[in-house]
Order: structure tokens, then sequence, then C-alpha cells
């Protein structure tokens, strides 16, 4: 029998935890650990879970996930190196944190791997992906995948793109929620009440993902057939060319990906 422990059950931790919930996973076999006594017994309460210490949940969970902030993650690997066993699974989602990282902060031998998930797996549309670590078995990862395929799709990527992951799909809500307030704010700058922009813009973003990933077809087809020669679509996209939104897009998303490559060398 496996029990997982979830390090850390913050906004990430929560998340997997209520993914794993509603999945069915038998909550006698999953425990948490987490800095912040309030939210560890309302965390409790809300999903009947254990809660246990740091050193308690490694030792009794074969499957670690660690769900710290990148910065966090060193103290909480130094904390439980004597308690992790040869055959235990440990899972990281944290941003920019190798799998060389933790294999180096663990006993030599222990199956690693990385995973970077998104909040969408709060309502089971989530995007994760993972990477194994130098001895992380079929099996292992077989496991790794399973925990976030509770509340979403997976993939396996080398590990050399999962900076680009976090840029695109682990931080990728983030840009969406963001491009979502700017067109509500359009909508009331032209006059409609802030109630009805928002049911617009949130609906008009549904369908037309939904259109994307039902159609199978390229984005640049769905937009030209939405664009009428002369029409207002492409008056507002002209605009969005000018203002060089696209380049600043990409831009974004390299700083993302930089960022996460800079995060596990700021944290030694
Ligand atoms: N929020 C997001 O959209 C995503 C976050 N991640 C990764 O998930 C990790 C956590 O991020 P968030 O959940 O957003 O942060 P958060 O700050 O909401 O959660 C971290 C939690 O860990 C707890 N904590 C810190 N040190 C601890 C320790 N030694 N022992 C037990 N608990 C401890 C904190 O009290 C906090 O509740 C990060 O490494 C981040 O890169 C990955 C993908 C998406
Ligand atoms: O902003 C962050 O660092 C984390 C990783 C991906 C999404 N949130």
């Amino acid at each position: 029998m496996t029990t997982t422990a979830i390090f850390g059950a913050g906004v990430m931790g929560e998340t997997l935890l209520s993914g794993l919930v509603r999945a069915g996973r038998p909550r006698e076999d999953l425990v948490i650990t987490e800095r912040r006594p309030d939210h560890a017994a309302s965390l409790a309460e809300r999903y009947g879970v254990r809660v246990l210490t740091n050193l308690e949940a490694a030792d009794l969970a074969d499957v670690l996930v660690l769900v710290v902030k990148p910065q966090d993650m060193d103290g909480l690997l130094a904390e439980i190196h004597d308690h992790v066993r040869p055959g235990d699974l440990v899972v990281s989602l944290a941003a920019g944190i190798t799998t060389a990282f933790l294999e180096a902060r663990l006993p030599e031998g222990v199956a690693v791997a990385r995973v970077m998930p998104n909040t969408p797996a709060l309502v089971d549309e989530g995007m994760a992906a993972v990477s194994a670590g130098q001895h992380c078995s079929p099996e292992h990862l077989a496991e790794a995948r399973s925990l976030l395929e509770s509340c979403g799709k997976v993939v396996e990527v080398p590990e050399k793109h999962q900076d680009a992951v976090t840029a695109i799909s682990g931080s990728g809500p983030a840009y969406i929620f963001y491009v979502v307030e700017a067109m509500v704010e359009a909508g009331v700058v032209l006059g409609l009440p802030r109630a009805t922009s928002s049911e617009l813009v949130v609906q008009t973003l549904y369908g037309a993902a939904t259109m994307l990933k039902e159609t199978g077809e390229h984005p640049t087809v769905l937009r030209e057939r939405v664009s009428s020669p002369g029409g207002t679509t492409v008056a507002a996209l002209r605009q969005l060319d000018d203002h060089k939104v696209r380049a600043a897009f990409i831009t974004a998303m390299e700083a993302a990906a930089q960022r996460s490559h800079d995060l596990a060398a700021g944290t030694q």
C-alpha cells in the first residue's frame, strides 16, 4: 500500500490534495505537512486527512511530494534527509528545482521526479509535465504521473524543457487571467456594466478554448475566420501588432523561463 505525503499545502499543495481526494484516493493513504498550523487544521477538517510533522510524514510515506517554494526546498530536504528510505519516490512540484539538486540532497539512489503542474488542476483541467531523475524507474514515473492525472492532463518531457514548460503552462493561467482582466476593463471603458463585460469575456474565453481543443484547427485559421476583411477584428488586431503585444508575450515567457532556470541557483 502506498502512502502519499504532501509537504507544503499552500495553493499548489492543496490543489493536488483536492484532486487526489476527488479522484477517490483513500483519505487514510494521504497525509499533509504545513508550516502554518491554522491552515493545516482547516485542511485537515475540509479534506479529512491527517496533518503530520515533516519527519513523521517522511517516516510514514513512500511517495513524498514536495510543494514548498523553491527557496524553502534546501531546508526541507536537509530536515527530512535521514528519514527518506531507498525505494521511496520523491516528487518535486517546485519551479526551477532540478532532479540533480534533489538527488544531491537525498540519500544515494532515492528515486526523484520533477513535475510542473498548474492551478486549473483545481477544476480537473490541469496541465502537468513530468521528468524522471536518474534513479526513477518506469513504475516510479507512472506513480508520479498518476498524482497529476487525478486532476488533469500529464505529458512527459526531457528535463531540459522544464524551464520552458514552467514559462508556458506553469505560469500560463496567470497570463490568461491578465488578458481577461484587460478585456473586462475594455468592456467597462466602452460602457458595459462590469458584470456583463465579465460574463461576455469568460464565455468567449471558454468558447475559444473549447474550439481550439475540439476542432484541432490551427489558431491562425480560427483567428482568420473571425477577421472579416475591413471589419472590426482586423482593426483591433492591427492595434495589438502596433503595440507589439505578440513580441511582449514572447519576451515575457523568455523572462519566466530564465527565472525558472535561475531559481535553483538562487536557493543554494
Ligand atoms: N501556484 C502555482 O500556480 C504553482 C506553483 N508551483 C510550485 O509549487 C510550489 C508551492 O507554490 P505555492 O503553492 O504557490 O506556494 P504557497 O506559498 O501557497 O505554498 C507553500 C506552502 O508551503 C508551506 N511550507 C513552507 N515551508 C515548509 C516546510 N518546511 N514544511 C512544511 N510546509 C512548509 C507554506 O506554509 C505554504 O503553505 C512552489 O515551488 C512553486 O514553484 C508549481 C506550479 C504552479
Ligand atoms: O510563479 C511561480 O514561480 C510559480 C511556478 C509556476 C507558477 N507559479
